[in-house]
């Protein structure tokens, strides 16, 4: 079915972001509680790179003290992200890659530098590198877009014709 983004009542993609009362960048599920609950804190921010202060907070472990390997990956998401976001308030992640060199311990703080490599139109990419004193214990990289206009409200307007219909479930395509 041909889209039309003019049709949508309401566009949910005008949202903005808004630091939090205490002045950070949140993702929608950690800004009601004014604080990243994945354990990922801005240190020091240049114009194409970011450093972070990460701890992995105990209920992410994977084996014994040990991060999980989610809790990695959503940790480079989120610093990936925010290192363009700075410039382009608009993004979402179009691919991820993390290499785990090693295991990734729990409550203990660690370094993140994220960097913009390249960027050109909607493309971004992106890397950035985990390390314990000066170890490396993960490594990822990015490639980002910046969202087409209503990206947010085709999502809901191509959502709404999954909904279950009398016909069964997925009738239309
Ligand atoms: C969940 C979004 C969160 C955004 C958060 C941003 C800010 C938050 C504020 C503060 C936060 C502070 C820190 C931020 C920390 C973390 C940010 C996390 C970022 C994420 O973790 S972000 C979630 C994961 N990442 C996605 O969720 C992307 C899903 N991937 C796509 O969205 C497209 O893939 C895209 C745009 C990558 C490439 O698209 P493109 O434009 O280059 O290519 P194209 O147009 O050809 O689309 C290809 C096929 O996708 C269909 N398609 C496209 N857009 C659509 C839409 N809106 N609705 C329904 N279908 C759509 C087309 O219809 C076509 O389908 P088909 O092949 O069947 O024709």
């Amino acid at each position: 079915m041909a889209e039309d983004p003019g049709a949508f009542a309401e566009d949910p993609d005008a949202f903005t972001i808004e630091p939090s009362p205490s002045g950070r960048l949140l993702c929608g599920g950690c800004a009601p509680h004014d604080v990243c609950r994945l354990g990922v804190e801005i240190a020091e921010a240049r114009d194409d790179a970011v450093r972070f202060e990460v701890v992995c907070p105990p209920f992410w472990h994977g084996g014994p003290g040990v991060a999980h390997g989610g809790w990695t990956a959503a940790v480079f998401d989120d610093a990936l992200n925010i290192v363009a976001l700075r410039i382009e308030p608009r993004l979402v992640t179009k691919s991820l890659a993390v290499r785990y060199l090693r295991p990734v311990p729990v409550g203990r703080p660690m370094d993140l530098l994220a960097r913009i490599e390249r960027h050109s139109g909607r493309r971004w990419e992106v890397s950035a590198e985990m390390t314990l004193t000066g170890t490396p214990l993960a490594t990822a990289r990015a490639e980002l877009r910046t969202r087409r206009p209503h990206h947010f409200a085709r999502h809901e307007a191509w959502l709404a014709r999954r909904s279950p219909s009398p016909n069964g479930p997925h009738a239309e395509s």
